[in-house]
């Protein structure tokens, strides 16, 4: 009997909450842009391999009590395929400011150059200046924008944009991933640094509440990048720029309920997921059960 047959036992799954629902309060869009990835790969699998996994999750949670009842608008999968970061920008951020609507938008990338049109298209409305940015990410992405949009400049190319550094706080920084120059950058931009190991001292979740409460003090709303880099390489070990010595899969997680939780997130997106690098199927599962602590945390808004 698979999961899915075993309704008589009571198991109701989280893909039982995603389909056609105008008015829910949440959205789901894939967006699998691979192209100017640094590592070329298959990021493009992202949103599929997602899809596959939730029925696996079910609805309740035994830590809490609680059972997952939100419903969620899936507004499809964007057609990216062979675009360039610059040419996905206006899909994209339209497709997102298309759910504006919504209390929370969740993007399942795709690279991490969805996140520059993923911020544009919250500050659609009030411009850039009503919008912040947290990244859970091992890298800055400030590399330069000369060369071209890539996976690797997105944080660069919104400051280029006008976003105000210090309207950004970057969370899980890795040592010996980055450049002195792109955490220079960081620092004149005002941008908040915190490295992975403060992360893993103090659980992501605990700093990423920190830096919610700063940026809210700042910003009317907020876009959360979750770039899996940010966790240990043996724990999503589909990710090209994750390393040893990241933060743990848990405190991913709870740092996700904490986040869904803050009534200021309003699109959050999941980047750098790479199926064609999976174990087994490890980054699913991982994906599938950040979404489902990324809903519970919403729950409690
Ligand atoms: N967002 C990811 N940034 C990484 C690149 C990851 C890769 O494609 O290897 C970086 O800038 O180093």
């Amino acid at each position: 009997m698979t999961m899915e047959d075993s309704d008589a036992l009571g198991w109701r799954s989280i893909a039982d909450l995603v389909g056609d629902h105008p008015d829910a309060p949440v959205a789901l869009i894939g967006a699998g842009l691979n192209e100017r990835s640094l590592t070329p790969g298959r990021c493009d699998l992202g949103p599929r391999a997602f899809r596959a996994v939730l029925p696996r999750f079910s609805t309740y949670d035994v830590e809490t009590g609680a059972e997952l009842s939100t419903r969620i608008h899936d507004a499809g999968d964007l057609p990216l395929k062979a675009l360039s970061p610059a040419d996905a920008f206006e899909p994209v951020r339209d497709a997102v400011a298309g759910q504006g609507r919504r209390a929370l938008t969740v993007l399942i990338g795709g690279n991490n150059a969805i996140t520059r049109p993923g911020v544009h298209a919250l500050g659609l409305a009030k411009g850039l200046s009503s919008a912040g940015l947290l990244t859970l990410d091992a890298h800055f992405d400030l590399r330069d924008t000369d060369q071209g949009l890539t996976n690797g400049n997105p944080v660069q190319a919104l400051l280029e944009d006008g976003l105000d550094g210090r309207r950004i706080s970057q969370i899980g920084l890795a040592p010996f991933a980055n450049t002195r120059r792109a955490h220079d950058k960081a620092k004149a931009a005002g941008i908040s640094v915190r490295t992975a190991r403060d992360c893993r001292q103090r659980g992501l979740a605990a700093v990423a509440t920190e830096e919610l409460d700063r940026l809210s003090a700042l910003c009317d709303v907020l876009y959360v990048d979750f770039d899996i880099d940010v966790i240990d390489r043996s724990q999503w070990p589909a990710s090209p720029g994750a390393r040893p010595g990241g933060v743990s899969a848990q405190d991913f997680f709870d740092a996700a309920r904490v986040i869904g939780a803050h009534p200021k997130v309003r699109v959050v997106d999941l980047t750098e997921y790479d199926p064609s690098l999976e174990i087994g199927d490890l980054g699913s599962l991982t994906a599938g059960r950040w979404f489902c602590e990324l809903l519970a945390g919403f729950e409690t808004r």
